[in-house]
Formats: structure tokens, sequence, C-alpha cells
């Protein structure tokens, strides 16, 4: 089926949406949703249209006003031109390969996003933990998902390990290469509902991506699109259907960058994933306590008593420097963009 004859409400179309477009802004613009981005080009599909488009703002905005994976946009009916793009619910971005000064959006409006770790040599509680600071701080919601189940003696052992890191945390245990297995997952991905993946190279990403779309593979969703000047490119898609009974599926977002996310400005995100690292930090009576070798030090006092696990804190710390790191790049970006601005 082509998204074409889809609704809105398929596609992901919903109330915190709708709410951003006025009664009469709807007589001559109508909503679509970006399912690839290309140089210059976005292919979007909505009610009874799937198009290739221009991805220019009729003016252009700030690092983040461009068009991404999963972008809800109005353009114009007649000609079907860009005419603005809708507030995110979710938008997941990092700096810029080669240029970290410049941030680079990998995918919006993201509901769920799977963390992917297999049961083997792969399950690491850090990279477990790291994902968990980028759902929490772009407000997705995290479900681990521990595939290659079949492989291991005693996966429930991964299970009770991931449980343990946050009251509540969705668990699923699975063997991606089964549809039975895999379709525990069915809860996550229905009607209209958006799904990323996160996980290191051979987890099951891909094989899951597979399991989830049903029968046709990654490598022959192909889109024919033209590229302006006449000629005919075929480009990957990287929104996909989800198999689901009776249409109601929902989306994965597959595009590379998702792959390789980094830690920049998620603050949020880290004292959220490690609220019992920060609620001991912050009775430290130093303020800027680096907690270690300061005498008098709490931080350190609840790891001698056993109240703190000093692994744990470690890994806190890390992560909340590699953060600290990266924002500080980044607010020279903003800082820079806003005097180019007002330069123009
Ligand atoms: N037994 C078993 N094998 C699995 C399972 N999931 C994936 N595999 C196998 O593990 C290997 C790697 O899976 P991929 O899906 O390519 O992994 P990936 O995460 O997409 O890897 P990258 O593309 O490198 O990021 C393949 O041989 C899969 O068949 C599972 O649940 N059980
Ligand atoms: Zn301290």
């Amino acid at each position: 089926m082509q998204p074409s004859d889809l609704t809105l409400v398929q596609m992901g179309w919903r109330p915190f949406f709708s709410e951003q477009v006025a009664a009469e802004e709807r007589n001559d613009c109508q909503p679509v949703r970006v399912m690839s981005v290309h140089r210059g080009m976005v292919t979007v599909s909505g009610e009874g249209i799937e198009d290739s488009i221009s991805s220019s703002l009729p003016v252009p905005g700030g690092a983040e006003e461009r068009p991404t994976v999963g972008d809800w946009l109005l353009v114009d009916r007649n000609t079907r031109s860009l005419v603005r793009i809708l507030d995110r619910s979710s938008l997941f971005k990092r700096p810029a390969p080669g240029d970290e000064r410049r941030v680079q959006l990998i995918a919006a409006n993201v509901d769920t996003l799977f963390i992917v770790s297999s049961c083997d040599q792969d399950f690491n509680i850090a990279r477990l933990e790291r994902y968990l600071v980028l759902a929490r701080d772009t407000g997705v919601q995290p479900v681990v998902v521990l595939t290659k189940a079949d492989r291991s003696p005693e996966p429930e052992r991964f299970v009770d390990a991931a449980r343990a890191l946050e009251p509540g945390l969705r668990v699923e245990l699975i063997n991606g290469r089964d549809p039975t297995s895999a379709a525990r997952l069915a809860g996550y991905c229905g009607l209209g509902k958006t799904v990323a993946l996160v996980g290191s190279s051979g987890v099951g990403k891909s094989t899951l991506v597979n399991t989830l779309k049903g029968s046709d593979s990654i490598a022959t969703q192909a889109v024919r699109e033209g590229d302006g000047k006449g000629q005919h490119t075929t480009t990957v898609r990287e929104m996909h259907r989800i198999a689901g009974g009776a249409n109601e599926g929902g989306w994965l977002v597959d595009t590379p960058g998702m792959r390789e996310l980094q830690m920049s400005e998620v603050s949020s995100g880290v004292t959220e994933v490690f609220d019992d690292v920060t609620a001991v930090a912050l009775t430290c009576r130093f303020a800027n306590c680096t907690h270690g070798s300061e005498p008098g030090c709490l931080v350190r006092a609840a790891m001698a008593n056993g109240h703190l696990d000093s692994a744990r804190f470690e890994r806190w710390r890390k992560l909340a420097q590699e953060n600290a790191d990266n924002s500080a790049t980044a607010a020279v970006r903003r800082n820079r963009s806003a005097k180019a601005k007002t330069k123009r």
C-alpha cells in the first residue's frame, strides 16, 4: 500500500499537530509528513499526495528550522511549496559530522525509542544509560529491547539488569528473527505511532526492522523521486510502515544518523536518569565539589558506606563531563549563528 492511500491519523497526525493549524489556513494549505530528506528536497506524504518538494522555507530560519524525517509540514495545496514546519513533539539532532559547530537534524516527532541490545557480550549498562539519557532528554518513551533471547542460556539475567536501571522501565526480551516473538513490541507500534531504534552494530536492529515491517526488506523500499531537473534518482525511504492488522500499524524511523547519536545539551536527561546520584551530589556541602579528594565530601562518604554505587557514580561523572564539553561547543555554535543573523 502506498502512503498516499493512508489517512492523516494513520500517518501520525494528532491533536498536538492539528491544534497548530488555524481553520482558515486549511483552505490554502494541507499537512504532509516528511518520509525522507535529500539535498534540497524532501519526499512527503499526505492525504492523497505523495511527492518530492523543495525543502526551502519561504523565509530561512535558524539551525533547527529545516525539515527532517518525521516532520509535519504545511504545504500550499496548489503549488505544493513548503509554507511552514509544525512544532515538533520531539527532535533528535547531533553535531554535524565534519563541522561540530553545525547541527544536523536526525528525526522529529518520534514517540518511542527502542534501545536495542543483545543478550550477549554487547550488553553494557553504561551504553543503556547513555541511550536512556537521550530518550529522557528528548521526551521520547524508552523501551529496552533485548534481542537474541534464543541464543542466551539465561536471558532473564539481562532483563533483570536492565530493569534495575530505572523504576518502571519497559524491558522486552525477544528473538528478532521470529515474528511471533517480535509481536511483543506491537503495543508500542500502534496506529500512527512513530518508533526509532538505537543500538550498536550487530545487535539486530535491521533484523527487527524487517520483522516488524513484514515481508518486504529495507533494500526493496525505494522511492522514485524527481530531482527538479527532470531526471529521476532512486532513494531509500527512511520512514517504514509497520505491519499491523487492518492498517493499525505505526512507523519506524530508520535513518543512518539515528545510529550515531551523541551526548550534547542533555543536562535534564542526565539529571533524570541519574536522579539517585544527583540527589546525593546535591547534599554535598561544597557547591563546586568535584567529589574527588575534598575532605568532608558527602558523595564519597555515600560511596564508602554503600549508599551509592561507585561504578554508577563514575558512569554519571563521565556522561556529565561529556555533556558539558559538547554543550560548550554547541553554545559557541549558537552564538555564531545568532551573530550571523544580526548581520543579515
Ligand atoms: N539468533 C538470533 N540472531 C539474531 C537476532 N537478531 C539479529 N540476529 C542476527 O544478528 C546478526 C546482526 O543483525 P543485524 O540486524 O544486521 O544487526 P544491526 O543492529 O542492524 O547491525 P548494523 O547494521 O551493523 O547496525 C544477523 O546475522 C542477524 O540474523 C535474534 O534475535 N536472534
Ligand atoms: Zn563532594
